[in-house]
């Protein structure tokens, strides 16, 4: 995927915030079930923003044959049907993992922060749309790091100036 979609840390926050407000709004929860690892971040913003405790996962580990056919597996699950359950995912892009969770919580509120074409009517509801061929970049997977400035990145030869 050549364009990437930069999520920080503070706008993660936010955009959770705006999906909690909705929640809030919706139902008297039981509970939340976070699709580890990708909603483990937004579940813990969840539990705070809507003061529910009670805070479970759902395991899938997945490796990739390539971007449309992953290998996905179900390793460790949270009880339960789903009933009055908000269960919470980063993303949903293919839908793959969105088609697990349906199976496995069909009485479940399944909801994202970021969702692509290809699985957002699979959820309840989601924060931000993205483009199928744009690739998420979200904060747990970046570091801040220092870049040298532009000019550094030229010199002069014969008063013209040459990229290095
Ligand atoms: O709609 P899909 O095509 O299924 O993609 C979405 C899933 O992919 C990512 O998880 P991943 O399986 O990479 O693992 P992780 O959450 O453990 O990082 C993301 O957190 C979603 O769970
Ligand atoms: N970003 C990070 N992880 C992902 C994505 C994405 O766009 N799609 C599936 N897993
Ligand atoms: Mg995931």
């Amino acid at each position: 995927m050549s364009e990437k979609y930069i999520v920080t840390w503070d706008m993660l926050q936010i955009h959770t915030r705006k999906l909690a407000n909705r929640l809030l709004q919706r139902h008297s929860w039981n509970g939340i079930i976070a699709v580890s690892r990708g909603g483990l971040v937004p579940s813990a913003l969840l539990s705070r923003e809507l003061g529910i405790r009670c805070v479970d996962t759902v395991c899938i580990s997945s490796y990739n044959y390539n971007y449309l056919k992953k290998k996905r597996k179900v390793i460790k699950k949270a009880e339960g049907n789903g009933e009055q359950v908000i269960v919470i995912d980063d993303l949903v892009d293919t839908g793959g993992t969105a088609k697990i969770i349906r199976n496995l919580y069909p009485k479940a509120y399944f909801v994202t922060i970021f969702a692509k074409p290809m699985g957002r009517l699979l959820v309840d509801d989601y924060v931000i749309d993205i483009p199928q061929n744009v690739w998420i970049e979200q904060p747990w997977d970046m570091s801040i790091s220092y870049i040298p400035p532009l000019v550094q990145e030229y010199k002069i030869k014969n008063n013209i100036l040459i990229k290095k």
